[in-house]
């Protein structure tokens, strides 16, 4: 779990509350359609597909605004997430992305519709979350950042491995002693994903955790996303901007439309899972991402 301050006490109140409090009754279907199914035998029913990681079903979200205006930011929102899927979010400014990121994450919880769970999060500890803004405690070293959230456990030594393994899968091992301040912009974002991954959540969502960082080292994060996602294998949803780092990253593709937010389409991404830097110079990467962008204007 990210231990930034919102999502901590967010947790805390869900401790003393009971359940998600998005698990409410389904209002609508949900709109996803499920894989083909491969090697179907004639008579022999296919068995069922296993259950989405996350359901959100028939989501709208009213903001009330200071003026007492209604902002009506998200409307009918379908859909679900397979475990280990990796899922960009992208839409116009204002269409709701990070509206519908932090009702995932159960920071608003003013909603209504449903967000389901196969396995009902533990609190504090199954949802990482990721900003664009690293917000790393300056007095705590890089390790002591990591490890915040994994403090009080009995097993120290273990815990002291996790971050240490944390940290040399993005490449900062040598810096664990180091302070934020002594970090450039990308490792410090890195110290924030792995942080979010040290409770190992079940699902790491990230609102635009790329857009401060200069072209080269966004690249460079990218890799480290995917290289974390073949040793975790973790369901990740992230918001973003750039339809190249959607079609570079993600296996399915959410495009929405401008506010109220709808899902305009879902794209699965017409790449092989293993994606390199030379992914981007594919011809078909070209025209994903191109269509993406015509979708956006
Ligand atoms: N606390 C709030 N009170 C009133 N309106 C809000 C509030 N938060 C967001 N909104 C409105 O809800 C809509 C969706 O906002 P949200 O931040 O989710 O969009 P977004 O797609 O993430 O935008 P961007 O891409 O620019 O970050 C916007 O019109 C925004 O003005």
């Amino acid at each position: 779990m990210s231990t930034d301050p919102e999502v901590e006490r967010h947790f805390h109140r869900m401790e003393h509350s009971g359940p998600h409090p998005g698990n409410r009754p389904r209002l609508r279907s949900h709109d996803v359609t499920p894989p083909a199914p491969s090697g179907a035998q004639p008579g022999v029913p296919a068995p069922a597909p296993p259950r989405p990681l996350l359901s959100i079903r028939g989501v709208d979200k009213r903001y009330r605004t200071a003026k007492g205006a209604t902002v009506q930011a998200l409307e009918g929102i379908d859909l679900d997430i397979a475990e280990g899927e990796i899922v960009a979010v992208i839409g116009p400014s204002g269409c709701g992305k990070s509206t519908l990121l932090r009702m995932v994450a159960g920071l608003d919880d003013d909603y209504t519709g449903a967000v389901e769970w196969r396995r009902p999060p533990r609190p504090g500890k199954d949802i990482g979350f990721v900003f664009q803004e690293p917000a790393l405690l300056p007095w705590r070293s890089v390790a002591g950042n990591v490890g915040l959230g994994l403090e009080g456990r009995k097993d120290l030594e273990g815990a002291e491995q996790r971050v240490a393994e944390l940290l040399d899968l993005v490449g900062l091992g040598d810096f664990a002693k180091s302070y934020p301040k002594e970090l450039s912009g990308g490792m410090r974002q890195r110290t924030a994903i792995v942080r979010a991954l040290a409770y190992d959540p079940q699902i790491l969502l990230m609102d635009e955790p790329f857009g401060a960082l200069d072209a080269i080292t966004r690249d460079r994060l990218h890799d480290d996303i995917l290289r974390i996602w073949e040793r975790t294998r973790k369901t990740i949803v992230f918001v973003t901007h750039s339809v190249e780092e959607a079609a570079y990253l993600a296996d399915r593709v959410v495009v929405m439309s401008a506010r109220p937010g709808r899902i305009r389409a879902v794209h699965r991404v017409p790449l092989h899972r293993d994606r390199t830097p030379a992914t981007r110079e594919l011809p078909e990467f070209g025209r994903f991402a191109g269509m993406l962008r015509g979708e956006l204007a």
